[in-house]
């Protein structure tokens, strides 16, 4: 007999049983809102981005997380104006018991213990591929994934820019049966619209003006592999039916030719965009998204686990050259990362971890504040970090100046940048936001 009132987890080695647990919040104005609590925190608030977006004025944007721990349901408040209470008793975090009432600045959020528990599977490893995580939210997305991966099944990543959607586009692949076969990736928003199909789809000699060879679209060089196609969210609205009927029928048509040809590529897509959220706005086909999300799976952002970063910074420090360790951080390093919010995620881990190897005495700037740029750094000082990082960091310095200098040219016209640039203006914003760069436009 389970318990209606037991609200905490068991941790198996390769599954977790989590209670069925409802939560239910009543604005003033508007229906009350019931969410389920999973394996993934919750994020409450009224800002769109937020799991249960509560519309009152007395919540903050991001008011409140709630979260299952081994010893029972934690709230915890995440800076919000009027406050997080239990029991009328303000705090900034707590135990959330189902006898207790909680308020969001006066909204009342009650939570109820209803049927069986749930049991989610977990992988028993800490990676999959190159991916790592030991949090339990990670462990029982690689389950799913080892899972999803010996099938051909097309597989839908959401998750913020920089959570791992790639690295994990690329673990499925690895332990894919089609393994042996190309990994192709096609990043939708990078380039211009109108050159999208032709990329995809391939074309007949002559089809257009400039093919002066036929050449096959990547659905159809992805074939014996995987096709990742990131930034799925930004494919054109009027090539929606096409990839449709490509991905239904396994056949395409290059642009100029009368016969359809045969594929066998494995589709695994991304999106860092509220797909549903462009499926209700007319902007994504209903149709394409159902055939997309087969096996659907949210990549948690970085600040819902941090219990990841000791493991993830421990990879990136042996990755430098030469190989360095936690004992090579500053000494308040690791609580200084545990404190940051992460909007960037993982690749701002990473780039972070190589700023404080080559600025180890500016740790706290390196991680909560500007970080120092590599602006004037001679090719030499770069010799400390793996290749990567270094071109990574070179890159982003370039990108910043380079996006800038575009956008004050065009007078702070996103679409006429991204025209100039030869890129999609989706691109165009991806990067503003990542660079925190404003259009003045
Ligand atoms: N779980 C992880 N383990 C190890 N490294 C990771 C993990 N997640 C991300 N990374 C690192 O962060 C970098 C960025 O990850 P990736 O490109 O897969 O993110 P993304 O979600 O596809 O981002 P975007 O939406 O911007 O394309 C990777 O190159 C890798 O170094």
């Amino acid at each position: 007999m389970h318990d209606p009132t037991r609200t905490i987890t068991t941790l198996r080695s390769d599954a977790v049983e989590l209670p069925d647990l409802r939560i239910l919040v009543t604005p003033q104005k508007s229906p009350p809102i019931e969410a389920t609590l999973g394996v993934a925190p919750l994020v409450l608030g009224t800002s769109g981005e937020c799991d249960v977006i509560i519309p009152d004025s007395r919540v903050s944007r991001r008011h409140c997380q709630l979260r299952f721990s081994p010893r029972g349901v934690v709230l915890t408040d995440l800076g919000s104006k009027n406050g997080t209470f239990i029991n009328d008793v303000l705090i900034v975090e707590g135990f959330l018991t189902p006898s207790a009432v909680a308020s969001l600045g006066g909204v009342p959020l009650t939570m109820r213990v209803g049927g069986a528990p749930v049991v989610v599977p977990l992988s028993t490893s800490a990676s999959f591929g190159e991916a790592l995580g030991s949090s339990v939210p990670m462990r029982a997305l690689f389950a799913r994934l080892e899972r999803a991966a010996a099938t051909s099944e097309t597989i839908l990543l959401l998750g913020e820019s920089g959570t791992g959607k790639e690295v994990l586009a690329r673990a499925i692949h690895e332990a894919s049966p089609r393994s042996g076969g190309p990994f192709v990736v096609f990043d939708c928003s990078a380039v211009a619209p109108n050159l999208i199909e032709a990329e995809l789809f391939g074309y007949t000699k002559g089809a257009f003006t400039g093919a002066q060879s036929a050449r096959a679209g990547l659905l159809e060089e992805a074939s014996g592999g995987t096709l990742f196609l990131d930034e799925i969210g930004e494919l054109p609205l009027d090539l929606q039916p096409k990839l449709l009927r490509a991905l239904e029928a396994r056949q395409v048509r290059r642009i100029g030719a009368a016969a359809y040809t045969s594929f066998d590529a494995r589709v695994i897509a991304a999106t860092h965009r509220d797909l549903q959220g462009r499926v209700a706005s007319g902007s994504f086909r209903e149709d394409l998204y159902y055939r997309l999300a087969v096996v659907e799976t949210v990549v948690p952002p970085l600040r819902e686990r941090k219990e990841d970063i000791p493991l993830l910074v421990e990879r990136f420090l042996a990755a430098q050259v030469p190989p360095r360790s936690l004992a090579d951080l500053p000494p308040n390093a690791l609580e200084l990362l545990r404190g940051h919010h992460w909007p960037g995620n993982v690749r701002e881990l990473r780039n972070t971890v190589a700023r404080l190897m080559l600025f180890p005495h500016l740790a706290e700037e390196a991680i909560v504040k500007v970080a120092p740029r590599p602006a004037d750094m001679s090719v030499g000082q770069f010799a400390a970090l793996p290749l990567r990082e270094a071109r990574d960091m070179v890159v982003e310095q370039f990108e910043r100046t380079y996006i800038a200098m575009k956008l004050r040219e065009s007078g702070g016209n996103v679409a006429r940048a991204a025209a100039s640039m030869g890129v999609s203006r989706q691109l165009v914003h991806r990067l503003m936001e990542r660079y925190g760069i404003r259009s003045k436009g």
